[in-house]
């Protein structure tokens, strides 16, 4: 490959928010940088986004404007890079387009990846052209370059993650300034992180729809976004983080996925951390990723995981990397060589769990959930007992001894209904 006078990668480049602008910001601050490395100068030509007048912060007169965002796909260019979001419409029309025209394909997208991962690399497979999606998965950290290239010679038996910026960040505020969760979400979705349908961060799907892509690309199965168990962080109360932290855990939103005899395992759940986890000291919008190889062990990927720069970041890599001619499948091996997710649903597993119900301050109800618990044959660790909170009831936390999750799922069912209780029951998976 030639040096910086080397033909210019051209890029058409849909959505100009907080990402989009972002990549034009690195391009134009590191130009030459970016140009030495890549072998050649990597030009934006063409834009598209909702509104043409709207102040960006960066000049857009030198590009065309295109209005149609699918005939992006017809510009004379090499990549379309796609920042719009959508795990349909637009986006994914635009993704189907460029692929079917031949050029590569650069994506922040998880929620369309998640969704539709395996078509978009078979089209890209067939067309014998790029399909990257560095920023998809934990922002600016390069997760998916670790596993994909890094990790390549390695089994992998278990991911875990701590994979929403905007969960850790309300998950760390509530628990460094003891606030409870909707005084903290508005902070987080100030600080331009948040998802469109912010209940995609706190419910736990755009956690899901990224712990999709990683169990695809490190166990070598489809992107199975329909079978990811998935729980958020709405009803954690700044009394449970405290209640955890006495009990020596941290309280964060993990996504688990392992590859097991019986398939694919993948959730994502509130848990509660040991301390000496290293998720456990994960704070603010930081992600991270730990993956345990069978020859090189350990490896924890952390780092900045959403935001404008760390995210431009990593689409600028993607970008770096196809000017330098690198290829290889989207999901670190054929799509046709990808297996199926299998059967796995985690009924049959094992651990430990925190459960809290608020109940009414009267004579028995402790004995009723003991009763329960007992009914379904789960041993009690540890109970507590909290004063009144605000509406009068109180609190009560127990940690269980490690059992069959079923158990604690049929003591729950036990309990619905029950005049005792005056809320949902809360339960949050201990981190083994
Ligand atoms: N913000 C982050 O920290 C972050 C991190 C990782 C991944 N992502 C992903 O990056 C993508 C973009 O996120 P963002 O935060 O920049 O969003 P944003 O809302 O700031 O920007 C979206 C852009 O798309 C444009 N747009 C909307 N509909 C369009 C259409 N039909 N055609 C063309 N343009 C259209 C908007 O005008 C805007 O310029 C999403 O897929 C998101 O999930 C974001
Ligand atoms: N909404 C996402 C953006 C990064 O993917 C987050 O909060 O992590
Ligand atoms: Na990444």
């Amino acid at each position: 490959m030639g040096g910086t006078g080397s033909r210019a990668l051209r890029i058409a480049l849909a959505g100009l928010g907080t990402v989009g602008a972002g990549v034009i910001r690195v391009l134009d601050t590191n130009r030459e940088l970016i140009a030495r490395r890549a072998g050649r100068p990597i030009e934006v030509v063409a834009v598209t986004a909702r509104d043409r007048t709207k102040d960006r912060g960066v000049d857009l007169g030198r590009f065309a404007w295109i209005d149609d965002t699918t005939r992006l796909a017809e510009a004379e260019v090499d990549v379309v890079v796609e920042l719009v979001g959508g795990s349909d419409g637009p986006a994914l029309a635009l993704a189907r387009a460029t692929l079917a025209a031949g050029k590569g394909f650069v994506t922040a997208n998880k929620a369309m990846l998640a969704h539709h991962g395996l078509e978009l690399a078979e089209a890209a497979e067939a067309a014998g052209v790029p399909l990257k999606f560095e920023a998809a998965v934990a922002g600016g950290i390069p997760v998916i370059k670790g596993l994909r290239e890094g990790a390549a010679a390695n089994e992998l038996a278990r991911v875990t993650g701590i994979l929403n910026g905007t969960c850790n960040f309300i998950l760390s505020k509530m628990e460094a300034e003891k606030r409870d969760f909707a005084d903290v979400l508005a902070e987080a979705q100030a600080l331009g992180f948040a998802e469109a349908d912010p209940s995609f961060d706190i419910d736990g799907v755009d956690a899901a729809h990224k712990l999709a892509i990683l169990a695809s690309l490190s166990f070598g199965t489809k992107p199975a976004f329909d079978r990811v168990g998935i729980g958020g962080i709405r009803h954690i109360l700044a009394a449970d983080i405290a209640e955890a932290a006495a009990l020596g855990y941290r309280v964060r939103l993990v996504g688990v996925a392992e590859a097991g005899a019986h398939g694919l395992f993948q959730r994502v759940h509130a848990h509660l951390v040991p301390q000496d986890h290293p998720l456990a000291h994960v704070t603010g919008a930081t992600n991270a990723v730990v993956a345990e190889g069978n020859f090189v062990g350990r490896l924890l990927f952390q780092g900045p995981g959403a935001g404008e720069g760390p995210t431009a970041s990593a689409v600028v890599a993607d970008l770096i990397d196809i000017a330098r001619g690198e290829a290889g499948p989207p999901f670190a091996m054929p799509a046709a060589a990808l297996a199926d997710a299998g059967e796995a649903d985690g009924s049959d597993r094992r651990g430990r769990a925190y459960l809290r119900f608020a109940v009414a301050d009267r004579v028995g109800v402790l004995a009723e959930i003991a009763a329960a618990m007992r009914d379904a044959g789960v041993s009690i660790e540890s109970l507590i007992q909290r004063g009144a909170t605000a509406d009068g009831s109180v609190l009560v936390a127990i940690v269980t001894h490690e059992g069959p999750e079923r158990c604690v799922a049929q003591a729950l069912e036990r309990l619905r209904g029950s005049q005792s209780l005056t809320g949902e029951p809360l339960w949050m998976h201990i981190l083994g």
